[in-house]
């Protein structure tokens, strides 16, 4: 069952009051709307004693046009986050519900006498400024082969009549009318000229225009820059051929200029944009539906950002925060590939901490963690180009991937890498042979003929690295050819 309520503002209970436009609640210039409210109570409900009418303020206003449709008795029903009592005067709204329906009148007579001709469905017209349809013919009309002319007379708010007297085409014509108002997306239906007959409540605060304002107006009038979009096409031809479309995302996250209700300087809100021709009697309109998916948009983006961020993580070395062994392996293929077929040259160093297990044994593996942290940040400094990969080969081990880097090149760098990390003055234990931490390195490149892949490098640059630690550690040695 439909709710009817009686309202009356606090403004419009003085007496003499000049009407005059009125701002709605969206912040939009709406002066029909506001004078909707304020003469209703008077021209329909006379015998409505003046100490029962509600006086209420903006914020109800707002509340009952977003809550209009409920039953006596019910508490707001269209959000089922609030209860009567969260909006001050809905509470009093209902009671005053029940007090007409409860007790008797002053004259005696049940309320239930005088309810019929007060009742009034409130639906927000959209801002259209029209007296609702109070005659019980307009809603049956509505709902037979007369749709269109209705459409064209702009009716998205529509009266209740009295239930018996309800045709049944007509109540299915008022529930669709309550339905697209309540919908939460953007409906606009525009006639075979392109020419706005819908707009329901959803597009006002969203586009900063009223129904009144936008209705008998081209569609692309109203938004200039539709004009040539995939919108435009799709309208066409929805109103042309009869063909429904969805505009893909990839064209264009957000074709309408419509922003989060109330917020007319914010981002646009990403839109699912559907076209859906119709026809009503013999002429063809076309339905848009516009659904904000920023939400879904916003899940993506963090769905993607989360999975980018696992993705590095899984490429990072947990103790030093250099590159690990899994990414190690990637860069090698990615750049011996690249050697391969651009014929340029590669080398790689493979380092070793001289004696760590000394070191570990007199400080202790945490003393030991921060030794192998220094030494790998050490060694990520030495390497500038971006295409150097600094990594953390296993162990006390690292490696270095050093692309368009000749043997004798690497070699010096090798040394440099070397010194610097000498150059860190870490105390080694005591027996071992230097007093402060050392690396030895082996050297090994790219060879078109003899290691152009990567188990062939590595192997190279190992043998290499056991030649320096039996060479004495501390030192730079180079593959064999
Ligand atoms: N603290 C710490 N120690 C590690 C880690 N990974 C390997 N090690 C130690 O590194 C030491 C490597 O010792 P060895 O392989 O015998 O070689 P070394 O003592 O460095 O001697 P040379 O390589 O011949 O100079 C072992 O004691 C390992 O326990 C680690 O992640 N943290």
């Amino acid at each position: 069952m439909l709710s009817f309520f009686l309202l009356e503002s606090a403004d419009d209970a003085r007496p003499g009051r000049q009407a005059h436009p009125r701002t709605d609640d969206d912040g939009l210039d709406d002066p029909g709307y506001g004078q909707f409210l304020r003469q209703r109570p008077r021209r329909h409900h006379p015998e409505v004693p003046r100490q029962r009418r509600l006086r209420l303020r903006q914020p109800l206003f707002r509340h009952v046009r977003r809550h209009a449709v409920g039953r006596p008795g019910d508490v707001p029903a269209a959000d089922p986050r609030r209860r009567a009592g969260d909006v001050p005067g809905v509470g009093e709204l209902h009671r005053h519900q029940f007090d007409g329906d409860r007790h008797p009148r002053a004259d005696g007579k049940h309320p239930a006498a005088h309810r019929a001709p007060c009742q009034q469905l409130l639906l927000h017209d959209g801002g259209g400024g029209r007296e609702p349809q109070t005659d019980r013919g307009a809603a049956a009309r509505a709902g037979d082969g007369r749709t269109a002319a209705a459409l064209r007379a702009g009716r998205t708010a529509q009266a209740v009549a009295p239930r018996a007297d309800r045709q049944e085409s007509g109540a299915v014509s008022e529930l669709s009318a309550h339905a697209v108002n309540l919908v939460n997306c953007g409906i606009i239906g525009v006639d075979s000229s392109e020419q706005i007959v819908l707009w329901n409540t959803w597009m006002v605060p969203r586009s900063g225009q009223s129904a009144a304002r936008v209705r008998g107006q081209s569609l692309f009038d109203v938004f200039p820059e539709l004009r040539g979009s995939r919108v435009e096409t799709a309208v066409q031809a929805a109103l042309k051929s009869g063909t429904a479309a969805n505009i893909p995302q990839s064209q264009s996250s957000a074709p309408f200029p419509l922003r989060e209700a109330g917020q007319f300087d914010g981002a646009r809100i990403d839109q699912a944009v559907s076209v859906t021709p119709f026809n009503e009697g013999k002429e063809r309109f076309c339905l848009i539906e516009i659904r904000d998916i920023s939400g879904v948009f916003e899940r993506e983006r963090r769905l993607l950002d989360h999975a980018e961020s696992l993705r590095a993580r899984s490429y990072v070395d947990g103790l030093t925060g250099i590159a690990n062994r899994r990414y190690f392996d990637v860069a090698l293929d990615r750049e011996l590939r690249r050697a391969q077929r651009l014929g340029g040259e590669l080398s790689l160093l493979l380092m070793d901490i001289d004696t760590f297990k000394l070191y570990n044994d007199h400080f202790g593996h945490l003393k030991g963690d921060a030794c192998l942290t220094a030494v790998a940040q050490a060694l990520a400094a030495m390497l500038k180009r971006p295409a150097d990969v600094a990594a953390r080969y296993g162990g006390e081990e690292f490696a270095a991937i050093l692309p368009d880097t000749s043997a004798e090149q690497a070699r010096a760098h090798a040394n440099l890498i070397r010194e610097h990390v000498a150059s860190l003055g870490l105390p080694q234990a005591p027996g071992a042979a230097r007093a402060h931490v050392t690396l030895s390195i082996g050297l090994a490149s790219f060879d078109k003929q003899r290691r152009n892949g990567a188990a062939a490098l590595i192997d190279a640059a190992d043998q290499a690295l056991y030649a320096a630690k039996r060479a004495g550690r501390d030192q730079v040695m180079v593959a064999a050819d």
